[in-house]
């Protein structure tokens, strides 16, 4: 009995196997350009992925040799004195043993064991090169676990054109998908996991962008939604309707951010009374609206020009602190944007930042901007926020105590945060608190 597998040397491939490969090639032929514009995913998984994981299997020994992660074999004794193995073929160097290749939705994944010696940074320095050898977008590599590092690579620019998904209902309290990650996950700003966020960008770098999807997201929510734009109102009046309050100019700032920092002493006052650490901890009945505050042009608040203006900038400043300091347990959430922010603008910037856990770096005109928002949580990420470029409106990187990573906001125009604030104006909770401040 013949047990016909893959034929021998000169044989010829029997006319079945040829006529299927045949009608599966014109298939792919035909349908593929439809079935890569249509389901982009299943011409992902069965094509480009097992291309990519053949790549990466068949370049893995040289590039790992190429990057300096291969160890040798010899014992170095041996390889001083050249003693051992006088005509033997030299042994193959050892090189991180890597563990399946797994797809993602627009790239694939692997972990990888760090020989001994090796640190994460390592491979961190090789990523350039591993997208060069596999010819992919990007490569990421995270240290996983001591002795383990993720490497990721995205085939694309996940962020060049990224899918927008559907927002179904008001969502949970708080939390708006407010654009994409590189991933491809849903960038979601959770202002109950990180209540303060500090946003900065050059001009036309896509702040007030991200805060009309942050205002979209959150005017269907039952909060009450508090701007202070002290460029006349230009960019925060547009959602007038859905805002219990809005300061213009800097006096009305600061008599806003007073009676902000009377209301949330107030609830620390009840909260106190029924023995709870925070307002989640109150019967769902008397727990007061969560409020937003959003603070458009930081600058704004604190240059200072004459004696006069000193004292108001100070006085916002010290209100912008307190409030970033109790606000969090006390339902109060600060989200600030501003083009330049520097310890030029006072003392009162550094010590407001280190309260703004949450922070996200456009395109910026200055190396300090971005220092300041990322340099003390994230040194690495800091590099990536001076790569964006002028084309990349929207594009930033995230850092927060846990990280970095890039994201771009969904394209939330002015026209339709303005309609969006209407349609949910009759949500607008009135807040007595506030009502003495001009609106
Ligand atoms: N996420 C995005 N996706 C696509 N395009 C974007 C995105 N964000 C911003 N843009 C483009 O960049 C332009 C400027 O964005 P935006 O007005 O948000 O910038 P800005 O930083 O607020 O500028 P300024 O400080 O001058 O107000 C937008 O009109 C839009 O065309």
């Amino acid at each position: 009995m013949t047990l016909a597998s893959t034929p021998s040397a000169g044989a010829t491939w029997p006319s079945w196997v040829l006529l299927v490969a045949t009608v599966l090639v014109s298939g792919l032929l035909i349908a593929g350009p439809a079935l890569r514009r249509h389901y982009p995913m299943a011409w992902w998984l069965l094509l480009g992925f097992p291309v990519v994981v053949f790549r990466v299997t068949y370049t893995w020994r040289a590039l790992m040799a190429g990057c300096g992660l291969a160890v040798s074999r010899r014992p170095a004794l041996t390889v001083v004195s050249g003693l051992v193995g006088n005509g033997a073929p030299p042994p193959q160097p050892r090189v991180p043993r890597r563990g399946l290749i797994r797809p993602t939705a627009g790239g694939f994944w692997l972990l990888v064991r760090l020989l001994p010696g090796q640190v994460p940074e390592d491979f961190v320095k090789s990523a350039p090169a591993m997208a060069e050898d596999w010819q992919v977008h990007a490569v990421r590599v995270t240290s996983w676990k001591p002795g383990l590092v993720r490497i990721a690579a995205s085939m694309a620019d996940p962020l060049a054109s990224p899918r927008v998904p559907k927002q179904r209902g008001p969502g949970y309290l708080l939390r708006v998908a407010v654009g994409t990650l590189e991933t491809g996950a849903a960038w979601v700003m959770d202002l109950r996991r990180i209540p303060h966020w500090l946003i900065v960008g050059a001009t036309r770098s896509g702040k007030s962008t991200l805060i009309n999807a942050l205002v979209a997201g959150l005017a269907p929510q039952p909060v009450a939604l508090v701007g202070i734009d002290c460029k006349g109102g230009m960019e925060l009046s547009l959602y007038e309707p859905r805002l219990s309050a809005l300061a213009t100019n800097r006096g009305q700032a600061v008599k806003l951010l007073a009676e902000l920092v009377d209301l949330t002493l107030d609830r620390m006052t009840v909260c106190r009374t029924a023995r709870v650490r925070n307002i989640w901890g109150l019967p769902e009945k008397e727990r007061p609206v969560p409020v937003v505050v959003i603070v458009d042009e930081i600058a704004e608040l604190f240059l200072i020009a004459s004696r006069n203006e000193k004292d108001e900038a100070h006085a916002a400043g010290t209100a912008l602190i307190r409030l970033a300091q109790l606000g969090a347990a006390l339902g109060v959430f600060l989200v600030v944007a501003g083009q330049r922010v520097g310890s030029d603008l006072g003392p009162g910037v550094t010590a407001l930042r280190a309260q703004l856990g949450g922070r996200v770096c456009h395109r910026v005109a200055d190396p300090g901007t971005a220092e300041m928002a990322l340099g003390d949580l994230n040194p690495d990420a800091l590099k990536a926020a001076q790569a964006i470029t002028p084309e990349q409106a929207g594009t930033a990187v995230l850092a927060s105590g846990d990280g970095w990573e890039r994201a771009r906001s969904h394209l939330t125009t002015e026209a339709d945060a303005e309609a969006i604030a209407a349609e949910y104006a009759h949500l607008t909770p009135v807040l007595p608190a506030l009502l003495d401040s001009e609106k």
